[in-house]
């Protein structure tokens, strides 16, 4: 069974970092569908600085013409904190217990991964898809994560992607993905200093931004 995609963040704004990675992960692991899932309240950080209205708008124009993508609301409405394990256990419920879900998460996500609210149980519930992101490369991670992470990585690492077909979850996936050292953090700043954020953003995105006067 083709696995679904879920791309889980703040959002605050999209931008093409996201999209590439979604793209990348997708076409590496024969994906037709990636669920785009702006958070409600993020755990682990202070609330966003757009309204929930405003991402999931923004995340809507950012992934309008891709036919792989589709929105997910599931978190976006909530005003407490998210835990992805609720999300992914909401989603099991709802899609089945033979689905494959796939989470997408960047470099850096991964390397807090062991934070997260009963990280250990999200291996039940899907496989990991891992891009590389600019300054956190795959090299420095033997230093830098706790070693019961590394333990996960070592013992579900694989290279077959049929795997992630094939099974339900437990297996994880390192991806080379389009490298774009774009962040939400750096567009915020630039806007804040007035600078220009065209080419970092979809066009759309760019727009509502302008239009809206956010993040001044
Ligand atoms: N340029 C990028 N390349 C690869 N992965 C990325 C990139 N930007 C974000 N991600 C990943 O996308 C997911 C959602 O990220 P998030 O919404 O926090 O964006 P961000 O740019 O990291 O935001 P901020 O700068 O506010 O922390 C995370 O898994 C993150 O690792
Ligand atoms: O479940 C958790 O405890 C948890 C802790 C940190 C982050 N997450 C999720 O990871 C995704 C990326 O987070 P962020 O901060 O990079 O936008 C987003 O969907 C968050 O809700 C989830």
């Amino acid at each position: 069974m083709k696995p679904i995609g879920i791309l889980g963040g703040t959002f605050d704004p999209i931008h093409l970092g996201h999209l590439r990675l979604a793209e990348d992960l997708a076409e590496a692991l024969d994906i037709d569908e990636v669920r785009i899932l702006p958070t409600g309240m993020p755990p682990h950080r202070t609330p966003a600085l757009a309204s929930s209205a405003d991402r999931l708008a923004m995340a809507s124009l950012a992934i309008a013409g891709n036919p792989r993508f589709v929105l997910d609301e599931h978190e976006i409405h909530k005003t407490e904190p998210c835990y992805m394990v609720d999300t992914l256990t909401a989603l099991r419920a709802e899609l089945g217990q033979e689905q494959p879900l796939v989470l997408f998460v960047g470099g850096d996500a991964f390397m807090g991964l062991d934070g997260w609210h009963e990280w250990q149980r999200l291996f039940d519930l899907a496989h990991l898809a891992i891009a590389h992101r600019p300054g956190f490369p795959p090299e420095t991670w033997l230093d830098r994560i706790a070693p019961a992470l590394m333990t996960q990585l070592l013992m579900r690492r694989s290279n077959d992607a049929r795997e992630f077909a094939d099974r339900p979850a437990g297996r994880i996936w390192l991806q080379a993905v389009t490298q774009m050292d774009i962040s939400s953090s750096g567009i915020r700043s630039r806007l804040k200093a007035g600078r220009s954020i065209r080419y970092l953003v979809p066009e759309a995105v760019h727009h509502y931004i302008q239009h809206h006067h956010l993040y001044q």
